[in-house]
């Protein structure tokens, strides 16, 4: 292919625009967790992964966690087997978290990894049980009983939260310039397997590697008020106050929830962006305002 000189030139142009950009974020750590709301359309799969590979041909250390939470819930439905969610967590029978494996570990994982290897990049693909990447233990949820009387925890099976992050794979990963593309599963001690909520790990793995920047791509906006304005500069205190009146349910429980904690534990920012909008990882790099939802530590 060979373009003519005017389309050369706003090539040229756009690329020194970018110089900026590129210089503030060489070297830095960004994790972007690919939510499977926002995996379902293949162009826009094939620019998520167009969009990585230029990051880390550009100097910068992505990191993907990815989630499938659609793609499990086909498979569940073809093989009828009943799934139900608490808090945004789904319940996880020993066969409901076979088939997570299945999906997460399988499918979902092996599809980014070949994207990404196919465009150009050098990606490779592990599950929390990949070098003891993360190490989990059970989630105790709970629930306010009916009367309201009394908090209970509710057992929801192995469904896991994040109790240890092992750099050592993900270093050596970087170091050697491939991109890790990690599936949310963890292990426990004895090597049983938990499920859990991708943007939790997404969360936790920006925290451990002190990213620059924690991305969450969804199918929305990011986060709405009651009339669908995006909201973003946050504090903690508004953040509780809209969970409280019912704003902030369900999917987006663990999202803002991890954003927080990450931003709290030393991330520069996290950002829950619309992973629908073609290119949507380098709009929000290359954006001085951003997109969506920005949560940093100035607005906590
Ligand atoms: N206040 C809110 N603003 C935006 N989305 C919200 C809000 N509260 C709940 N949601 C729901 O959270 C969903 C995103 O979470 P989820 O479906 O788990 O996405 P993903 O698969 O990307 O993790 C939205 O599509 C929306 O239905
Ligand atoms: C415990 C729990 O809910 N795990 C999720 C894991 C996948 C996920 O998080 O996928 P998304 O990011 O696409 O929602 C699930 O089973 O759906």
């Amino acid at each position: 292919m060979s373009l003519d000189r005017n389309a050369a030139s706003n090539i040229a142009k756009v690329l020194t625009e970018a110089l900026p950009y590129i210089q503030r974020f060489t070297n830095k750590t960004i994790v972007v967790k690919f939510g499977g709301n926002a995996m379902i359309d293949q162009d826009l799969k094939t620019q998520f992964a167009r969009d990585i590979v230029l990051m880390k041909l550009v100097g910068m250390n992505p990191i993907v966690v990815h989630g499938g939470g659609p793609q499990i819930g086909d498979l569940l439905k073809r093989l009828q087997i009943e799934s139900r969610f608490v808090d945004g967590m789904r319940v996880t029978d020993t066969a409901t978290m076979d088939v997570v494996e299945m999906v997460l570990g399988g499918t979902v994982n092996k599809e980014i990894v070949s994207l990404l290897n196919t465009n150009g990049g050098k990606a490779v693909g592990l599950t929390g049980k990949d070098g003891g990447l993360i190490r989990a233990k059970k989630l105790k949820v709970t629930q306010k009983s009916p009367d309201m009387a009394k908090t209970e925890i509710i057992d929801i099976g192995h469904v896991g939260e994040v109790e240890h992050i092992s750099t050592d794979v993900l270093d050596m990963l970087v170091n050697s310039d491939f991109i890790p593309v990690i599936a949310p599963i963890g292990v426990g001690p004895d090597g049983a397997s938990y499920n859990i909520n991708a943007d939790l790990v997404a969360g936790k793995v920006a925290e451990v590697l002190k990213a620059e920047k924690l991305m969450l791509l969804t199918n929305i906006e990011g986060l709405l008020d009651k009339s669908g304005k995006v909201l973003t500069g946050l504090s903690t205190k508004q953040v509780d106050g809209l969970i409280e009146d019912g704003t902030i349910y369900g999917g987006m429980l663990p999202k803002i929830g991890c954003a927080l904690d990450a931003v709290k534990a030393g991330v520069t920012s996290a950002h829950i962006i619309d992973g629908r909008v073609p290119h949507a990882v380098l709009l929000e790099i290359f954006t001085d305002t951003g997109v969506g939802t920005l949560i940093t530590n100035k607005t906590l």
